[in-house]
């Protein structure tokens, strides 16, 4: 069997493992790397980026929506087929930009899963290749669900996918990504249940932020069923046909097509880490500050399989940074759990950056909390929106705000004011002293501060 020793071998092309190997291989160090998909990793070719493009024409026919009978007579139509075609000029060339942008570094790429035999060898593609370093960047996939019928399930790949908007759909999972297109396909026409296995949707959002939120997709048709265990699908003529538990009762809905967004777990299945002495659990690939495995020195996990990951865009990019240093330079950087905002894009969108009320409140002798429904502010009632709210968590001793959840049409731009505000240490008083533009969603951030709850 052929042989070959790279200095550093990648497994997974994604933002975290093209970061790692494009670093590496600037360094002069020599570098392979492999996908068994196509190269460009989820966000852009079947995650963050195509679903924008996508959902801002939900956005556009919501908007109009909230001003019709106020100047505009009717919502646009969306030419769905041309929607696709737009959101596949985008992704379609992702693959052979990104093999050419390592070609052109000298970087070897193999399209196939690796195998690890040992410690520091894989085999791929028919080869044993060795490696003085192994990263594994290999991402999240959807998470399995096994019942009967479970095969039936189509998941976040095929709704970008969708070749029409179906009339009726049913998700599996009221997280981030279940909200997202539950959004996004009741506003384009269809009609959406969303059953969940929890209590509540976005279980990792402020409850009183998610309650209003919830409030404006029943507003849009959708139907939730909280505290619901799917038990088994049947396929009928036109329709599937989900069958489920609540409150000890066995009932059954149908819909046209059914969503598996039950969460996303590492992936790390067919790797045989075993092999190589490499440690896992559900929160993925074991690893140090330094995003080095606890259990194999040669071996570095970065993005969204490591267990130090948010599983988001932005952390990748940075754990691959990291983990390309610590190979290139050793052990010298530290990976120091930085602020992250995070938001889904519905509409209003929900943000959320620092501690949640309950957090701060278990930190801090004493906490002041900033909350109300803004939906009768000018922001919201210039465009007719339903759902205008907030909530400002502030240490009372020091004054510091340390969490901001908003619920906003433009919270996915100004929940970045408060991760700035946060980051600098920023009291009540100094955050109030800033000029914004107006009239502006920014500028509302100094009005949330003015009445403590
Ligand atoms: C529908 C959706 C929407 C999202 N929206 C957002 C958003 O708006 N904002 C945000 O910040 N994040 C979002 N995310 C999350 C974001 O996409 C991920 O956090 C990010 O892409 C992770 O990057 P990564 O490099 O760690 O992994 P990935 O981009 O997943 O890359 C991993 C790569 O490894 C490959 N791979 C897997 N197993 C193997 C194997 N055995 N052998 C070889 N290769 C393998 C995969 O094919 C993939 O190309 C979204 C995710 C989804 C699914
Ligand atoms: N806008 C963004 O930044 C964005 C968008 C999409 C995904 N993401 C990232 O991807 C990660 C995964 O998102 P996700 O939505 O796949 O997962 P999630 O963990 O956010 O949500 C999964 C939901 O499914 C439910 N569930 C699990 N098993 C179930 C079952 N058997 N029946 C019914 N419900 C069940 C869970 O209770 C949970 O509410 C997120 O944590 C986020 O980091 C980010």
């Amino acid at each position: 069997m052929e042989t070959k020793h790279y200095n550093v071998f990648v497994i997974g092309s994604g933002i975290a493992g093209q970061t790692t190997a494009t670093t590496c291989a600037k360094a002069g160090l020599t570098v392979a790397i492999s996908d068994n998909r196509k190269f460009g990793g989820t966000c852009a070719t079947r995650g963050c980026d195509p679903k924008k493009i996508l959902m801002q024409f939900a956005d556009l026919v919501k908007h109009s929506h909230q001003l019709e009978g106020l100047g505009i007579k009717k919502a646009p139509k969306i030419k769905w087929k041309k929607v696709q075609k737009f959101k596949t000029s985008f992704t379609k060339p992702i693959p052979s930009s990104t093999e050419n942008d390592l070609i052109d570094l000298g970087i070897d790429l193999y399209h196939q899963s690796p195998k690890f035999i040992s410690k520091n060898e894989v085999i791929v593609e028919g080869k044993t290749i060795s490696a003085d370093k192994f990263v594994i960047a290999t991402g999240y996939v959807p998470r399995s669900l096994k019942f009967k019928g479970s095969d039936l399930l189509k998941t976040s790949d095929a709704i970008l996918k969708l070749k029409k908007i179906p009339k009726s759909a049913i998700f599996i999972g009221s997280g981030y990504v279940g909200m997202e297109f539950c959004y996004m396909l009741s506003t384009l026409g269809c009609n959406v249940t969303m059953v969940e296995v929890g209590d509540t949707a976005l279980s990792q959002f402020d409850s009183y932020l998610v309650k209003k939120l919830m409030k404006t997709l029943e507003d849009n048709g959708v139907t939730f069923m909280f505290n619901t265990k799917p038990i088994s699908i049947e396929k009928l003529k036109k329709n599937l046909k989900l069958t489920y538990e609540k409150d000890g009762k066995t009932k059954a809905i149908k819909a046209r097509k059914i969503f598996n967004t039950a969460g996303r777990v590492p992936a790390t299945e067919v790797l045989d880490l075993e092999k190589a002495q490499i440690k896992s659990d559900e929160s993925g690939i074991i690893v140090n500050d330094f995003m080095q495995s606890t259990s194999n020195d040669n071996v570095y996990a970065c993005g969204d399989v490591s267990s130090k990951s948010l599983a988001l865009t932005p952390l990748s990019g940075l754990q691959g940074h990291i983990a390309a240093h610590n190979i290139i330079q050793g052990n010298t950087k530290e990976f120091e759990n930085p602020l992250v905002p995070s938001v889904v894009f519905t509409k209003p969108q929900i943000a959320s950056v620092g501690y949640s009320e309950e957090e701060a409140q278990s930190r801090y002798k004493n906490v002041n909390i900033y909350k109300e429904d803004a939906s009768d502010w000018y922001n919201a009632k210039k465009e007719n929106a339903a759902a205008y709210a907030y909530k400002i968590v502030v240490n009372e001793r020091t004054q510091k705000i340390v969490g901001a959840h908003l619920l906003s049409a433009q919270a996915n731009e100004t929940i970045n004011i408060f991760t700035l505000a946060i980051n600098k240490g920023l009291t009540v008083n100094e955050f109030k002293k800033l000029i914004f533009t107006y009239p502006s969603y920014t500028n509302d951030l100094k009005n949330m501060l003015n009445d403590v709850d």
